[in-house]
């Protein structure tokens, strides 16, 4: 397990300095439900940022707006020095949702294949898909089960197959929804560590949403959020200090109960 991750912020070879994304008084509104009320965080590049919270917090509405597939957003959100949705992003993220899009009558080849086909058409772009294609599969360690359908794949490897289809185009910026989710401790360690490597061997940024606050402890740096508002944007090590806290978990709830308590002090105060 990666308990120390280490991480320089910044992309090898790169220069730029601008943050991954950046938002500021970003608000969502859904149904009759603001779901995130006007919050304000930056994510740094080439590091993997954990977004965690309570089941409904709002983890997955941001990650949508992010990669620009969320309606009545408002505020700023820039991606990649990019407003979020722009055209130009949309071979630059790769996001996996919580359902794994991968369909069980092909191989895992087939599956990404097609997905490749769709990323780069036409014949002259084969050679480059099938290198994509084998790299990918590669990447997230199934090349033994390559011709496999992936109908007979475990729910890990399956997940793994979704991740795949989001690393074909070598992203900058990867959106992962709870890629963990119902997944044994081993297989669990394996990917955390893949993430690590893809951070540090292709300097890509990761943000990744988890309800494990264990998962917490292997990212560089978190976003803990509670009802559609960012309580901490810091590192463990810092939230850990700052709360005195053993751990992320610990933090977390310190800073859930300051604020309960605050909200009922201005509840006080406005009667
Ligand atoms: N299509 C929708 N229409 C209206 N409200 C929605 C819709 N989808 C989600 N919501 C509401 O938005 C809020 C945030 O949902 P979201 O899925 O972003 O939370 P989450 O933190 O990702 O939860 P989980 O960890 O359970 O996936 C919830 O209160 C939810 O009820």
């Amino acid at each position: 397990m990666n308990k120390s991750p280490e991480g320089t912020g910044q992309a090898p070879g790169s220069t730029d300095t601008t943050p991954a994304i950046r938002a500021e008084g970003l608000t969502v509104v859904r149904g009759p439900r603001t779901v995130l009320r006007g919050i304000d965080f930056t994510v740094p590049r080439g590091q993997i940022t954990g977004l965690l919270g309570p089941s409904g917090c709002g983890k997955s509405t941001l990650m949508r707006s992010i990669v620009g597939t969320q309606a009545k957003v408002t505020g700023t959100l820039d991606v990649l020095g990019r407003p979020a949705g722009h055209p130009e992003l949309r071979t630059r993220i790769g996001y996996v949702t919580q359902a794994p899009s991968v369909y069980d009558d092909l191989t895992v080849r087939q599956n990404l294949d097609y997905f490749a086909a769709i990323l780069a058409p036409g014949r002259h772009a084969a050679d480059q898909r099938h290198a994509d294609v084998t790299r990918a599969i590669e990447d997230v360690d199934l090349t033994g089960h390559t011709d496999a359908l992936a109908g007979n794949l475990s729910g890990g490897q399956r997940s793994r197959v979704s991740l795949a289809v989001a690393l074909l185009g070598t992203p900058e910026l990867l959106v992962l929804d709870e890629p963990t989710v119902g997944l044994d401790p081993v297989l669990r360690r394996d990917l955390w560590q893949l993430f690590h490597d893809i951070a540090a061997r292709r300097g890509a940024t990761l943000l990744i949403s988890s309800h494990v606050m264990d998962e917490a402890e292997r990212c560089h740096r978190l976003l803990l959020m509670r009802e559609g508002q960012v309580l901490a944007d810091d590192t463990p090590d810092a939230l850990r200090t700052r709360t005195g806290s053993d751990t992320v978990e610990a933090a977390f709830l310190h800073l859930v109960d300051e604020a309960v308590a605050a909200a009922a002090r201005e509840k006080e105060t406005a009667r």
